[in-house]
């Protein structure tokens, strides 16, 4: 029997690439064939090909704070995309397809609609985008990580990379370790610019209590170590990108970072107490991530527009690793860990025999 076929839309950003990996890659383990179809210019034309993933290549824009020139162009983009994306239906004839969410997404759902291909979408964050409520409208299955973000849809949590579920509990951890307090710095898949510029302060602050993992993004990594070594290098690992976060999770006694939808259903998967400083997006999306975990006490939040070294120290003063265990097992209990497994099961119901 030839093996089923699926087509995976995803890209823009880690946050939509990294769970739509974990389901290729276990749909792989159990016989499926994948196509992918992402952006040149994004983070899925680096990881994807690394997967042995077939990725087809469309052009196309966010528009979110799109310049004029983005916007007039956009239609045509869309158009083409669509059309190109008909002819890869046409020659893999896919069983179905999977929108992750990303501007991406939005020709592949129209043209799985169009081709009477089964068209299911999962949506990773707590408020959902442009993308995904448009076409929750036109697809055969909604699924949302958190509750209420998409009418009808089905609660699954989000897909977390194998070896980051593996890591083992936060009170297995915690045993027996000693020395200084393990800070790990992220700034979602591309880095954050204000946490480079503050955060290495904690070093002059702290000196050789504290040792940092800290990830830059791609474009200020030497201006970050620079900083660092302005304030302290000590035994602190500066990174442009962290290629294996679950290195960096196991090692971690505590998390500062910003609140995507993934690295927030990541942290509470590990099982790690975290300070968030939301990204001041308009609609709120990050800040509104963090909630479940603030209101359960396993996370500090703070906004951006109140973000200073002041009152970092001020937090980091207050914790030590008794009071961030206590933090590790509040986020534990809220981890979703059978999501990828769920999610397969929906697409192997849902798809055409
Ligand atoms: C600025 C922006 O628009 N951010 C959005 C973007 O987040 P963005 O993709 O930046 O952040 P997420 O937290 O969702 O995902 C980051 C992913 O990258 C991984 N990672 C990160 C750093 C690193 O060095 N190595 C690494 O592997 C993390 O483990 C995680 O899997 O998409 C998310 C999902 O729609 C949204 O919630 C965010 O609001």
């Amino acid at each position: 029997m030839s093996s089923k076929k699926i087509i995976i839309i995803a890209g823009g950003s880690g946050g939509h690439v990294f769970p739509a990996i974990t389901i290729a890659n276990y749909l792989i383990k159990h016989g499926w064939d994948v196509n992918w179809i992402g952006t040149k210019n994004k983070i899925e034309s680096d990881i994807v090909p690394k997967y042995n993933i077939k990725i087809h290549f469309i052009h196309i824009n966010g528009l979110r704070n799109a310049n004029l020139k983005t916007l007039i162009s956009s239609p045509i983009h869309i158009f083409k995309s669509y059309f190109k994306i008909k002819k890869i239906i046409n020659s893999y004839l896919p069983n179905i397809i999977l929108g992750m969410g990303g501007y991406v997404s939005g020709p592949g759902g129209l043209a799985a609609w169009t081709s009477k291909i089964p068209f299911i979408l999962h949506e990773q964050n707590k408020i959902p985008g442009i993308t995904n409520r448009f076409l929750s409208k036109i697809s055969t299955k909604n699924m949302q990580a958190f509750p209420g973000s998409l009418p009808n849809a089905e609660v699954v949590g989000n897909p977390i990379r194998e070896d980051i579920i593996r890591i083992p509990p936060p009170v297995n951890r915690f045993k027996n370790r000693s020395g200084p307090l393990r800070i790990l710095i992220i700034g979602g898949s591309q880095g954050a610019s204000i946490f480079n510029k503050i955060l290495p302060k904690i070093s002059f602050f702290f000196k050789s209590k504290v040792v940092i993992w800290h990830q830059s993004g791609r474009n200020e990594l030497e201006k970050t170590k620079k900083k660092y070594q302005k304030y302290g290098l000590y035994q602190h690992k500066i990174y442009s990108f962290i290629e294996n976060m679950a290195a960096a999770y196991e090692w971690s006694d505590m998390v500062i970072s910003r609140s995507g939808a993934l690295t927030v259903s990541e942290i509470t998967t590990v099982g790690i107490g975290a300070i968030f400083i939301p990204y001041p997006h308009k609609d709120q999306q990050q800040l509104l991530n963090a909630q479940d975990l603030k209101n359960n006490g396993a996370a500090r939040v703070i906004e951006q527009s109140e973000f200073t070294i002041k009152l970092i120290v001020k937090i980091l003063n207050s914790l030590n690793r008794e009071k961030l265990l206590i933090m590790a097992e509040k986020s534990f209990s809220l981890g979703i860990r059978n999501s990828t497994k769920k999610i397969f099961e929906i697409i192997k119901n849902i798809s055409k025999k």
